[in-house]
């Protein structure tokens, strides 16, 4: 079946329902045994966001995908004005991938008149990421829980990668109820190592080339660990490497615990299962480049 667009709340709820009535016949089902998996984005689609909906796919028996540039989520300084936009390869991949449904909505069904209503994850005031890009996590909080609501997916398909909104998401569904599973899967990485972002393209082939040093020099480290005797020197040490191109500036280098909600770690080495994020900027021709990576330990 091809893939069916929805550009407004009413119409994805609809289309979600009839698909249910549709399913129950055709696999006899209750209503409620229907499963419905989600994969928010925020378009320019690439083979990480297709592993998400693939995994969506093997699991659920309606899969919905949503495209949406959440201005809530960009500081005045970020890409908002221009961030990649292609719907027509977009659409292409996600019917390739058997997608069912589309929600599209414009940032006035999302954000009408007199919105003002939004949701903050106070553990995550203070971490890492919302202190180089504050208010980022208030945005990402309000817009899942949003469109949580509005789909009422099942299970709930996100990016390792974005560990941090990992973390952020997983809790506010926990704490706000919210009746779905979340998945959280592994990031799909280019042959050189670089892990796959929409923000790539703002890079030239050769910048990629460069930016791929960066899983590089994160699984090197990985394996070297136990040759580190002082958390301080391997992040230093981390942060060197990656600043010997002249084209990166790094924004942090961490070793945290999932569990905590990323929280910083001072044991050394850390427990197993500890994340090892980077987050840099690239200076590239065209344009700086904000680009993050995580690898488990
Ligand atoms: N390489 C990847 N592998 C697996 N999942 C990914 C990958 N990149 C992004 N995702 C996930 O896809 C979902 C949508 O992410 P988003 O649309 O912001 O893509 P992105 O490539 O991360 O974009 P950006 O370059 O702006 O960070 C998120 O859950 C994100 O973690
Ligand atoms: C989860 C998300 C779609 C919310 O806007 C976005 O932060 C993203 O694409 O990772
Ligand atoms: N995947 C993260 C979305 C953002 O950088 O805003």
């Amino acid at each position: 079946m091809a893939l069916k667009t929805c550009k407004d709340i009413k119409s994805i709820k609809e289309e979600i329902h009839l698909k249910k009535l549709e399913i129950m016949k055709l696999k006899n089902k209750q209503y409620f045994e229907v499963t419905v998996g989600f994969v928010p984005t925020m378009g320019y689609l690439h083979q990480g966001h297709i592993s998400l909906v693939e995994k969506a796919k093997s699991m659920n028996d309606i899969v919905v995908a949503s495209i949406f540039i959440n201005p809530t989520q960009f500081n005045a300084n970020e890409d908002l004005s221009t961030y990649p936009v292609d719907l027509e390869s977009d659409s292409k991949l996600l019917n390739q991938a058997e997608t069912d449904l589309l929600f599209l909505p414009t940032p006035d069904i999302v954000y009408p008149k007199g919105f003002s209503t939004y949701v903050q994850v106070e553990s995550m005031s203070d971490v890492l990421e919302s202190k180089s890009r504050p208010g980022h996590f208030r945005g990402v909080a309000t817009v899942v829980t949003k469109l949580l609501l509005i789909v009422n997916p099942s299970n709930l398909y996100i990016g390792q990668k974005d560990a941090m909104q990992c973390i952020c998401i997983s809790r506010l569904v926990q704490d706000l109820n919210i009746d779905t599973n979340v998945h959280i899967c592994d990031t799909i990485r280019e042959n050189t190592g670089l892990a796959k972002s929409s923000r790539n393209s703002y890079l030239s082939q050769d910048e990629q080339q460069q930016a791929s040093k960066i899983y590089q020099i994160l699984t090197d480290f990985k394996n070297r660990i136990s040759s580190f005797n002082d958390r301080n020197h391997f992040i230093d040490e981390i942060t060197k490497l990656l600043e010997s191109n002249p084209n990166v500036k790094v924004e942090y280098v961490s070793l945290a615990s999932h569990e905590n909600g990323l929280e910083i770690l001072d044991q050394f080495p850390p427990p197993p299962k500890s994340n090892l994020s980077i987050a840099l900027f690239f200076n590239g021709l065209k344009r700086k480049t904000r680009l993050i990576d995580v690898i488990i330990l």
